[in-house]
């Protein structure tokens, strides 16, 4: 145990802290403590990143305290405790346990950027990408934090591409096609704006706001016929969110915790 830690304080609207705070809980393995419009991360690592990460959402409000104070005795428990998941055809484990051979196994390390695979939004992108991606489909991952949903499409023999604004994200990425001895074929710091072309299966697991934001690019990605999967929408935000989509057909919704996972079709005439 280190003589001191990081304590990351985060003030923000409360509306959003659970949703922030489920972000954290994804990034690190440490302890985040939930309070009245504010949120407290602390760690014996750098919390630099959580906070850069953080700061690169786009349409939330957040100030940060970053400290260094004295060790008393939280670190060393989660990272102990990570078990594998199954979701879908995959098999999500760590590198201390044994892959599966009846799945398709991805193995991910806890890690800074965001999909661990537990995350409500996470799994069901993976029953959704389980469901409509094909071999040979062109997929592109928009927010791919660790890269999770664009190594499963790859496992499926899909052509892959991955964007994150977050350079956390995009190096994380990089690790684990690597420890998974997979390549990508594209992937760049930034959004959906900068992709070239049109894709079968075009996946993004944001956030609702920012979903609407980029909405007009995501629809514009989907090739007719193709699909688009959307996630990380709160159940309260979804009604809100329908509108900037009306346009395609709706053919599947999963709901898992209080997180909706929308999948469309753009339909030849959409
Ligand atoms: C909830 S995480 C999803 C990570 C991973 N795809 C998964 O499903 O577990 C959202 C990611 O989107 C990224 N992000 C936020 N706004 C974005 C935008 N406008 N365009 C692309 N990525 C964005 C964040 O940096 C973060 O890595």
């Amino acid at each position: 145990m280190k003589k001191t830690y990081n304590e990351l304080t985060i003030t923000l609207d409360d509306d959003y802290v659970e949703l922030i705070a489920d972000f954290i809980a994804n990034l690190i393995d440490d302890a985040v403590e939930l309070g009245i419009g504010n949120i407290i991360v602390r760690s014996e690592n750098d919390l630099t990143s959580v906070k850069d990460a953080l700061a690169a959402f786009e349409g939330i409000e957040m100030s940060f305290k970053l400290e260094e104070k004295e060790n008393k005795d939280w670190i060393k428990a989660y990272q102990d405790s990570v078990q594998p998941i199954e979701a879908g055809k995959f098999y999500i484990f760590p590198s201390w346990y044994e892959p599966k051979e009846e799945l398709i196994n991805i193995k991910i390390d806890p890690a800074l950027a965001f999909g661990s695979g537990h995350h409500a939004t996470t799994f069901s992108c993976l029953q959704a990408i389980s469901e409509f991606v094909k071999a040979e489909d062109r997929v592109v991952d928009v927010g791919c934090g660790s890269g999770i949903l664009g190594l499963a499409a790859k496992k499926l023999g899909a052509t892959v591409e991955l964007c994150d604004t977050d350079p956390i994200s995009v190096k994380s990425t990089q690790e684990n096609f690597a420890l998974n001895e997979e390549a990508y074929d594209k992937l760049w710091e930034g959004s959906i704006n900068q992709a070239d072309g049109c894709y079968d299966v075009v996946i993004a697991n944001i956030i609702a706001d920012v979903l609407k934001f980029i909405a007009k690019d995501l629809k514009k990605a989907t090739k007719e016929n193709g699909y688009l999967i959307l996630s990380g929408i709160l159940d309260k935000k979804e009604k809100n969110l329908l509108g900037s989509f009306q346009e395609l057909t709706l053919i599947k919704r999963i709901e898992k915790d209080e997180w909706v996972t929308l999948v469309y079709k753009k339909e030849t005439n959409g």
